[in-house]
């Protein structure tokens, strides 16, 4: 519980890095200073940049749920098809045309869509987030997280489970409220992230892969095109198999990998965006039923959004936030998973590089 009527203590050792930083704090809270850096030309280039900054921090929900408007009127997609008069548009969207107006300037604004002599047409944003693979399912999924993040303390202080918990429940013995969404929703996302994976991996030098807590397959369908003489294995729970349609060359392995041996005879193992949706006891205990399980020579690839403080804000920020709301798991950086493999028995850890971190970083251990 916490103590608001607990005492700060007395005296802090001084560390020069921060006496640093609260003196830079109280420059940059203080009015006259502010004044005089809008006056001063690169002064006010600075202070224009985080005033732009701070606005886009404060206003981040309002840009999202634009978005989300546009993908569930059905107007983003009516946009990609023709160029839209505002009437046109209003009729795609079911809404009225001085709403319409709205949505169509705020999502201008954010480059999303564009006016070209009284038609509207998709922008540039609105043009790249519709070839992301999986970025609508992205943004309509949201919905959840975004009410569970309306009152973000009771949702800190887990009293009680909001709307993602429920979806994405992992408790011991439950059944995921609805197995054949949630890996439809992961397979939607999943060429993006399979794609970091074999960008970075040579994975033709393996023989037999097995991709634990694969869901529907995506990523071993993926892994097959990129190096067709891999034999596979897919390694979930046995209700998401059964929710999920089987796909030819791949073998089935249902399992609880927090508790049951994984199936030997595989040289390479995956484990694709899910060692960050477990606690550390749990994800330990993943770790070291894929040591167990791998052959001497065998090899674990970890694929997931990692952690870094202060440059990636998708790390601690976003999936800090939503493994928070679902209540399982927690985002690391490398240097933790590196530790955790060094504890479940790996001898060795190595981080691959990907194209797009943001989306997936990549860390080999050897056993
Ligand atoms: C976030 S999803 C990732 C799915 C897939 N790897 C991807 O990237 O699209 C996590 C997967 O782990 C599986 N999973 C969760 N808990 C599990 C458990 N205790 N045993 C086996 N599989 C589990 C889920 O069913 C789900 O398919």
């Amino acid at each position: 519980m916490l103590d608001r009527q607990r005492p700060l203590p007395a005296a802090r050792p001084r560390h020069p890095g921060l006496a640093l930083a609260e003196w830079r704090n109280r420059l940059i809270a203080s009015p006259r200073f502010q004044a005089l850096a809008q006056r001063l030309l690169p002064g006010r280039w600075i202070a224009r940049a985080h005033a732009r900054r701070l606005f886009d921090l404060t206003a981040g929900f309002v840009y999202s749920q634009i978005t989300a408007a546009l993908v569930e009127s059905g107007l983003l997609r009516a946009l990609a098809a023709a160029p839209l008069s505002e009437d046109e548009a209003a009729h795609a969207a079911r809404l009225t045309p001085a709403a319409t107006r709205t949505l169509l300037l705020a999502a201008a604004s954010l480059g999303i869509t564009q006016r070209v002599s009284g038609h509207w047409i998709l922008g540039v944003r609105g043009a790249a987030l519709l070839a992301t693979p999986g970025l609508e399912a992205m943004i309509r999924h949201h919905r959840l997280l975004y009410a569970d993040l309306a009152d973000p303390l009771a949702m800190l202080r887990r009293s009680g489970r909001g709307a993602l918990a429920r979806l994405w429940d992992y408790a011991p013995g439950s059944q995921p409220a609805d197995a054949a969404t949630y890996s439809e929703l992961m397979a939607a996302t999943q060429p993006m992230v399979a794609a970091q994976a074999l960008a970075a991996y040579p994975f033709a030098q393996h023989h037999r892969l097995l991709d634990i807590g694969g869901g529907s397959g995506a990523f071993l369908r993926a892994a097959a095109e990129h190096a067709p003489n891999l034999e596979l294995g897919l390694f979930d729970r046995p209700e998401v198999l059964a929710a999920t349609a089987a796909s030819p060359g791949i073998t089935r392995h249902g399992g609880d990998f927090r508790s049951d041996p994984l199936p030997g005879g595989y040289d390479l193992h995956t484990l694709v965006r899910v060692l960050h949706d477990h606690d550390d006891e749990a994800a330990l205990a993943i770790l070291k039923a894929s040591r167990a399980a791998l052959a001497p020579g065998g090899r674990l690839l970890i694929v997931e959004p990692m952690a870094a403080l202060g440059s990636a804000p998708e790390g601690h920020a976003y999936f800090g936030m939503y493994l928070a709301a679902m209540q399982s798991g927690r985002p690391r950086e490398p240097g933790e998973i590196t530790t955790m493999l060094q504890a479940a028995g790996f001898a060795r850890v190595q981080r691959k590089a990907t194209p797009l971190p943001l989306v997936a970083s990549c860390l080999v251990a050897f056993t």
